[in-house]
């Protein structure tokens, strides 16, 4: 597949979940465990393409047939905001490993510092699910998936929370075989690259921090 291939998940209970994180009355606690909870009904979402096998089982009672993932993806969290949606993905995917990558945004140039990056070095064969509650300029999430496409990734699953026309854009010209998994596209950026109505900066709602919008 080229280019990228974009599922809003529109479900009553995710969009209560996102407007509890959307209110800036919303404190750290209720954010974290609406994202939690949001992260469950993204991944479920995400993981409905995936493939399966067949193997022999036996319930109490009789033989049967079960069914496990053929293939169970490496989930990537982006740091920090990534972190929060990371208990909940393995939660729905426990057979599969982790890898981090961590990344800031510099505040002037809207462009992402690499600080950290602990993934396997061959990707091939292996599909990959990227975690970051947020697609504002792209820059975070191309960075991320360039390095995961480098080492041989050939399908990259994306989930977030929020996505800005600009992001998913940004993603689409990359010519990277990408499929994104989000709660909302919202309207825009603002003058600082932050997403409109947006929910701020979601590392600063989790973990603490100043950010100005
Ligand atoms: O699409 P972009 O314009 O690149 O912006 C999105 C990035 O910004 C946020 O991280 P941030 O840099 O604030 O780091 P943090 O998670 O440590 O707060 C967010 O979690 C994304 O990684
Ligand atoms: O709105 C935004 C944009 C980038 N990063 C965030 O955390 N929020
Ligand atoms: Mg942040």
């Amino acid at each position: 597949m080229i280019g990228v291939d974009v599922l809003v998940v529109d479900h009553p209970l995710a969009q209560t979940r996102l407007t509890a994180m959307r209110n800036a009355e919303t404190d750290s606690g209720v954010f974290r465990a609406s994202l939690h909870e949001l992260t469950t009904m993204v991944v479920y979402e995400a993981a409905r393409s995936f493939a399966v096998e067949q193997y022999p089982i036996n319930t109490p009672v009789a033989p049967t047939e079960g069914t496990r993932l053929a293939n169970p993806p490496l989930i990537v969290p982006v740091l920090r905001a990534g972190l929060g949606m990371a208990d909940s993905a393995l939660a729905l995917l426990p057979e599969s490993s982790m890898g981090f990558v961590g990344l800031a945004r510099d505040e002037k140039t809207f462009e992402p510092r690499a600080y950290m990056e602990s993934l396997p070095g061959d990707l091939s064969g292996q599909p990959v699910l990227v975690l970051d509650p947020m697609l504002a300029t792209g820059g975070s999430l191309l960075h991320c998936c360039k390095l995961l496409v480098d080492r041989g990734c050939t399908d990259v699953i994306i989930c977030c929370v929020l996505a800005a026309p600009e992001g998913i854009e940004r993603l689409k010209n990359s010519g990277l075989p990408l499929r994104l998994v989000t709660a909302s596209i919202d309207q825009g950026l603002n003058d600082k690259a932050y997403i409109v109505p947006g929910l701020g900066d979601a590392g600063d709602r989790q973990f603490g921090g100043m950010r100005r919008f």
